[in-house]
């Protein structure tokens, strides 16, 4: 699995926890971290949650983790790109039901919200997730996907 990472500067430091925690995940094959790198880089919010997105959208990546000061600025971000779906997860049911139910790509997490050990356990979690295309939610989020698809821009 192929994880794509990113965070402005108020996740930037949970972020790279995340990151070295994917690095040492036999589950994950290549870690991509799009920035920002260090805390006196302040670049918004949007900018690194789309280009993380993007990186799913074009085939690049799988997954994504992404953190920012509410998890709530880089979920809005990624969920623009089509054919993304993200949302912030603080609690393990949650990440769960976002890929069984909702075949989320993207978690999100707000570093001012939940801490680093919480974040990572989530994490680890997530990776073994995986959605069943057979399964009764396929067909609500084929119908999110659908929509999408005949409201395309251009
Ligand atoms: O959702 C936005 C994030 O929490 C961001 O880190 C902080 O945004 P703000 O500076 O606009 O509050």
């Amino acid at each position: 699995m192929r994880v794509v990472v990113a965070a402005d500067n108020a996740g930037v430091l949970l972020k790279n926890e995340v990151r070295e925690l994917l690095e040492r995940d036999e589950r994950v094959t290549e870690v991509i971290d799009v920035g920002v790198e260090t805390p006196d880089d302040d670049r918004a919010y949007p900018v690194l949650g789309l280009a993380a997105a993007e990186k799913i959208a074009n085939g690049e990546a799988d997954r994504g983790v992404l953190v920012c000061g509410t998890g709530i600025g880089v979920a809005i971000s990624a969920n623009k790109v089509p054919g993304v779906r993200a949302t912030v997860a603080h609690d393990s049911y949650s990440a769960e039901r976002s890929i069984k139910s909702n075949n989320c790509q993207v978690i999100t997490f707000g570093a001012r919200v939940v801490g680093p050990e919480l974040a990572k356990k989530i994490v680890g979690e997530w990776l073994g997730y995986t959605f069943d295309p057979s399964s009764a939610s396929a067909a609500k989020v084929a119908h999110i996907t659908e929509y999408e698809q005949v409201h395309a821009a251009g």
